[in-house]
């Protein structure tokens, strides 16, 4: 049994944490740090496993420590567990947006370490996550992490690092690009006099049924488009409005500011 321990107890820890149980890992192969009180109870109430106030204490006798804090928080926790690592040579895995491996591995020694990039749908088993591992990431180790990711849904490997922003603008940030199409979708219904909970149902659960045509087909996105779109009917006058307002353009740049924030943040971190 492998113990895993959680650097961070807030949204992406309780999504993989619920994934991991919800595959039959053991409560008790699991260990969580939060300085949040009511948090730690929280997670330890719902899922069984052990929460500590200090990192250290987490991931004491750790195998695999899952650092899920924000990007800005890992100055202030690499010294705590740098002799940790130090002495058990975990394996690292970082989910931290724009962190580079160079940067852990300077921070918290010359360890096994994957970065990755999940989202929130982990938490429904949903989630989509780019993996990336360094040099000393042994093929067990490997199989260790995407294990631990496949738990919270779908993972590719991603072996070109400078790639792992471009996950984050297509994936780890998207989920809340479709809840933005879907509150615009909602926002047009009620100008045009619908009441908010009805736009709210019919724009989600198309939402879903294009998510899972998409992930169920086997249907390229642009065949299953065509087949909504009668000539010259309905869809034809929305999707030629999207091209003239440059839909594309849109979410290239958008993506674009995505993928170069995680830049900015690793570089900001360089500074620290
Ligand atoms: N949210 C998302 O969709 C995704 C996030 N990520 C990445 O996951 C990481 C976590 O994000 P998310 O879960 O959303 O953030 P949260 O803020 O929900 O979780 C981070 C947790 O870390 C706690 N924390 C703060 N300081 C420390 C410390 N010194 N030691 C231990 N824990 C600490 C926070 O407590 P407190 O609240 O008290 O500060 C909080 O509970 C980030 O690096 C983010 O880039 C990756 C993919 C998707
Ligand atoms: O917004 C963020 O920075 C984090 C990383 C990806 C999703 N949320």
């Amino acid at each position: 049994m492998t113990r895993i321990a959680f650097i961070g107890g807030g949204n992406m820890a309780r999504s993989l944490i619920g994934g991991l149980i919800r595959t039959g890992v053991a409560a008790s192969s699991i260990a969580v740090s939060d300085p949040q009180a009511e948090g730690r109870q929280a997670l330890a109430r719902e899922f069984g496993v052990a929460a500590y106030a200090e990192n250290r204490l987490a991931a004491a006798d750790a195998e695999v420590v899952l650092l899920a804090v924000k990007p800005q928080i890992m100055p202030a926790i690499r010294e705590e567990l740098r002799e940790v690592f130090q002495r058990q040579r975990p394996l690292l895995i970082s989910i931290a947006a724009g962190v580079r491996i160079d940067q852990l591995e300077r921070w918290f020694g010359a360890l096994p370490i994957v970065r990755c990039m999940p989202n929130t749908p982990a938490l429904i088993g949903a989630g989509a996550t780019g993996l990336c591992a360094n040099a000393r990431v042994s093929p067990p180790q490997r199989a260790q992490a995407q294990h631990i990711l496949d738990a919270a849904g779908l993972t590719r490997w991603v072996d070109d690092e400078a790639l792992m922003d471009t996950v984050t603008g297509i994936a780890g940030s998207a989920p809340a690009y479709f809840f933005a199409l879907v509150e615009a979708l909602e926002d047009a219904a009620v100008a045009q006099g619908m009441d908010r909970d009805t736009a709210r149902a019919l724009a989600a659960q198309t939402c879903l049924g294009a998510g899972r045509m998409l992930t169920e087909s086997g249907e390229s996105p642009a065949e299953l488009r065509r087949r909504v779109t009668s000539p010259n009917g309905t869809t034809q006058a929305a999707l030629e409005s999207f091209a003239r307002d440059n839909l594309a353009g849109i979410v290239a740049h958008a993506v674009a500011a995505a993928t170069r924030r995680g830049g900015e943040l690793a570089a900001e971190l360089d500074k620290t």
